[in-house]
């Protein structure tokens, strides 16, 4: 079990409490980590559960037990108007909790009860993720030494067919991290970080501009609504340009906003086709950064510009560190990628295949807020999501290896928040780079 896990879920796993009033504070107020993992929140709801019963059995025991002085009839009207009050409440509290507390965590356009995966069908979920999972689980050297590039790009396919309705249901139509914004809600901080791309590039109607690896568009269409520019957006996942395509028809930008399926390692573009590019958060799939940035160089116009942020380590990861180590390989893990790169690898590379760097920069850093917060959901989020997929998979709504793709999530989340907050790992390193114009 991750370390994390193993401390948030020591409390857990402690001796029991002696009494009634123990059983319920150790239940009631046991500090489940944010960092925790389900199955922690699961044995809390256990808990939970089993005070709340005890709660009742302790509290309401006149009632609910026979005492002398009541005729039978009695006890049994008294049963049953008790009976009913509690089925009364405990089904509104029911009725409450899935569709308000529950809405919420659905209220981002794809419903738990339709959690599909793409190409991957229902039956092939587990098989489909424990061959991802061994594939990512490997050492990084194994990893880097799989020649075999096609099996890597289609785990990455794979991966993003099993967690891109998560993603939409659990985050949005955004899969990447944005700084945090003070007085601003999440999607506004979203929203403003995505305008901010756009006016990087200087994106401006009539241009032709570049998504790579695009995802279900959520940039896109904040880009194509904020610029008025077109937008080419390029994804390895055919379930993601389905996604997109519906988002940009809805949006009514489906008239400027194409989805292509494509491998941005050799895009399916002429040279010298495009007024600019970006790249948010996707080029860190790529096993050699250098490959990609050619592939932008190639069909970029001569002066254009690309702007890209991406996940890497920073000055302060130690390799000799074991929790380091811990937390950067939970997090490649996690976003099934092969390695995450140095903070100045991303303006090295652009410069060795020919681009002119003109800005590079870490956006977590102050005054930006941290960019974790919203990763380290309340614990009853986590809870809840899980405890919402554990049941559809039960009843045979959501695909049974559901679960297991949620509970990697939830631990990648607790790497990400760990490696974030220690600031070893930042996911918004930013580099602006220009395509030199050809010399008269
Ligand atoms: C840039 C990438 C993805 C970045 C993020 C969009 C996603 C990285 C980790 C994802 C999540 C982790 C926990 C999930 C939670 C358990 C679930 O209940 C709801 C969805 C999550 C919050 C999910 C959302 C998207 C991420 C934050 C690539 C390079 C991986
Ligand atoms: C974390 S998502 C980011 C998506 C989008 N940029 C956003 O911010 O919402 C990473 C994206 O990169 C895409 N991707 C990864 N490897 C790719 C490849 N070799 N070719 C094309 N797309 C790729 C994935 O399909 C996914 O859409």
């Amino acid at each position: 079990m991750d370390k994390h896990v193993r401390e948030a879920g020591k409390g857990v796993n402690g001796p029991p409490p002696r009494s009634l009033s123990q059983q319920i504070q150790c239940s009631s107020i046991l500090t489940v980590h944010p960092q925790s993992r389900p199955d922690i929140a699961l044995s809390l709801s256990g808990r939970l559960c089993r005070s709340g019963l005890l709660l009742a059995h302790y509290k309401f025991k006149p009632i609910l037990l026979p005492s002398s002085h009541h005729s039978p009839f009695e006890i049994r009207a008294m049963d049953l108007s008790t009976a009913t009050w509690t089925a009364a409440v405990v089904g509104a509290a029911a009725v409450y909790w899935f569709v308000w507390v529950m809405g919420s965590a659905e209220v981002k356009g794809k419903r738990a009860v339709n959690l599909k995966t793409g190409s991957v069908s229902r039956d092939q979920v587990q098989e489909k993720h424990r061959q991802f999972w061994s594939f990512f689980v490997r050492s990084k050297e194994d990893i880097a030494a799989a020649s075999d590039e096609y099996r890597r790009i289609s785990f990455i396919e794979t991966y993003y067919d099993l967690v891109t309705d998560i993603y939409e249901w659990g985050w949005g139509q955004s899969f990447h991290f944005s700084p945090s914004l003070p007085g601003r809600s999440h999607r506004e901080a979203t929203r403003i970080y995505e305008k901010r791309v756009a006016d990087a590039i200087a994106a401006r109607p009539g241009q032709r501009i570049l998504d790579v690896g695009c995802g279900v568009g959520g940039p896109m269409r904040t880009i194509a609504a904020h610029s008025g520019a077109g937008i080419v957006g390029i994804t390895i996942s055919e379930y993601q340009v389905s996604r997109a395509r519906e988002h940009n028809r809805r949006a009514g930008l489906d008239g400027r906003c194409e989805v292509v399926r494509g491998n941005y390692l050799e895009m399916p573009f002429p040279e010298s086709s495009f007024d600019g590019a970006y790249c948010v958060q996707a080029a860190c799939h790529a096993r050699r950064l250098e490959d990609v940035y050619r592939e932008v160089f190639r069909v970029l116009k001569p002066g254009a510009l690309f702007v890209t942020d991406d996940w890497v380590t920073t000055a302060l990861y130690r390799p000799d560190d074991p929790r380091h180590v811990e937390a950067i390989r939970g997090t490649e893990r996690g976003g099934a990628l092969a390695t995450l790169r140095a903070q100045h690898e991303l303006a090295a590379t652009a410069r060795q295949v020919g681009f002119e760097v003109l800005e590079e920069r870490d956006l977590a850093l102050p005054p930006a807020e941290p960019w974790w917060t919203r990763l380290k959901m309340s614990r009853l989020a986590y809870w809840r999501n899980h405890l919402l997929i554990s049941v559809l998979a039960v009843l045979r709504i959501a695909p049974k290896g559901m679960v297991e793709v949620h509970e990697m999530l939830c631990e990648a989340a607790a790497h990400m928040s760990y490696a974030g907050e220690t600031g070893i790992f930042t996911p918004l390193q930013m580099i602006l780079c220009r395509k030199p114009s050809i010399k008269p």
